[in-house]
């Protein structure tokens, strides 16, 4: 299992290429099923779960070309299978999956993930959705079956809240189903947005995408597709982190300013300059980091995948910040770490109060999770001293090349296989 061995205090100073964004890849990766025509994705990351949802797709016959340029999924013929265990377990995208084998088989057996380091994250609304389209869904053995007895029909879908996972599934399989649905509550993310970009493409009619109140104009005829996906949101806005954290400043190449504007607002209260560059957003750090009070909620608001970033660079800011995580039950699992390298974080519930300290100080530390992961990689960069991280195989889930980024910008931090 490799290791990250960081030895902090260096500011960073560079321009970092942002790769495509995981959460808008493994969606598409998995529309690719519902067509048999071929799809084209270019701007896929070259990270772990877009490698695994390759690998699940291809276990149902998908045919997968990679190259330089893209790659190129072509799912003419399918055969049936399951997702187990413990591909969902590990995954939990996969569950993106279930609609469109429902919709191309007409029946689908999926595990049920279980919990997580994050949280409990169930599953009920995505049933629901296929449920409200005239799909019969039981759970069996710790397996979700689906099946569709004749055909889906359109429906109108209002969601219990904005989940992002449910949002995609209601979207593919509307586009499958007989007449119109009205998906109401949906998500507004920019990697549903960009969802259906890629439906759009391959020949679905959506409208209303980005807003609350969707349509989907059903019984799609499918053609062969190319969609670009967008850049990692979540990944500029934690290069961003890492320029503050070291009193920096990072180009952040081909990154959206429009994607981050709750973040960047975040960053410029705790001190950032930021401006859009030729090629992305600049960020420039500043002396002294100021507190902030952050509360984590569904797109436009303040992202939950960037909440753990914020908090390491809160515990060196010049006062005490309060972090409220609203969207999963369980994300502080970097608090006892950050603990470890000299933080001072008093945990209630779902609030977190961050006061700031003039120095961190290096320690080993245990990833947890993908966010947790890169938390504490941001703050062994400000630490004094080494700061050796296991498990850093949670950060290869999400982070193309973190490593070669972060030294290419004056890092000192290396890889070291144990
Ligand atoms: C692959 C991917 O895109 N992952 C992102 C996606 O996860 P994911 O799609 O799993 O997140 P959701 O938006 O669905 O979850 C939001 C909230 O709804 C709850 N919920 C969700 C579905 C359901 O059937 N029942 C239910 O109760 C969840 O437990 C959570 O409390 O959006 C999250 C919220 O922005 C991000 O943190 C994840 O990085
Ligand atoms: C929580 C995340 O991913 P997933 O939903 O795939 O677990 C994430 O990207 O931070």
């Amino acid at each position: 299992m490799d290791e990250l061995h960081i030895i902090g205090g260096n500011r960073l100073d560079g321009a970092v290429p942002i790769s495509g964004a995981k959460n808008a890849a493994l969606p598409q990766i998995a529309a690719a099923l519902l067509s048999t025509h071929s799809l084209e994705l270019t701007n896929l990351p070259k990270v772990s779960d877009v490698e695994n949802m390759l690998g699940i797709i291809s276990l149902y016959g998908a045919g997968i070309e990679q190259d330089a340029t893209g790659t190129r999924i072509n799912a003419s013929s399918l055969t049936p299978g399951e997702v187990d265990y413990d591909t969902v377990r590990k995954m939990r995208a996969s569950i993106l999956v279930l609609a469109p084998l429902l919709t191309r088989f007409g029946s689908a057996c999926v595990s049920l993930p279980g919990g997580c380091a994050i949280g409990a994250r169930p599953v009920d609304m995505h049933l629901k959705v296929l449920t409200a389209l005239g799909a019969t869904v039981s759970v069996e053995g710790g397996y979700i079956v689906a099946s569709n007895g004749s055909k889906l029909k359109g429906a109108r879908i209002v969601l219990a809240g904005p989940s992002v996972g449910a949002t995609e599934t209601a979207l593919m399989a509307a586009c499958c189903a007989q007449g119109e649905t009205e998906i109401l509550n949906a998500a507004r993310e920019p990697e549903v947005v960009d969802l259906v970009g890629c439906l759009t493409a391959m020949g679905a009619e959506i409208e209303g995408a980005g807003t609350h109140r969707v349509l989907v104009n059903g019984a799609t005829n499918w053609r062969a597709a190319s969609h670009h996906a967008i850049p990692d949101r979540v990944e500029a806005g934690t290069y961003a982190c890492a320029a503050m954290i070291t009193g920096g400043r990072i180009e952040l190449v081909n990154a959206r300013m429009e994607h981050m504007a709750s973040v960047l607002q975040v960053l410029e209260c705790m001190g950032a300059t930021v401006w859009p560059g030729d090629r992305g957003v600049v960020v420039n750090g500043c002396n002294q980091i100021k507190h902030a009070d952050i509360t984590t909620e569904p797109y436009p608001g303040f992202p939950t995948d960037l909440q753990a970033q914020l908090m390491a660079m809160a515990c060196l800011a010049d006062g005490a910040s309060v972090i409220r995580e609203t969207i999963f039950e369980n994300r502080f699992m970097h608090v006892p770490e950050l603990s470890r390298l000299g933080a001072d974080i008093a945990l209630n519930g779902a609030v977190a109060l961050v006061r700031g300290r003039p120095l961190l100080k290096g320690a080993p530390v245990m990833a947890t999770d993908l966010r947790a992961s890169v938390c504490l990689v941001l703050a062994a960069l400000a630490a004094k001293g080494e700061t050796v991280i296991k498990r850093v195989y949670h950060l290869d889930r999400g982070y193309e090349q973190l490593d070669r980024k972060l030294s290419q910008c004056g890092a000192n931090i290396s890889r070291i296989s144990t």
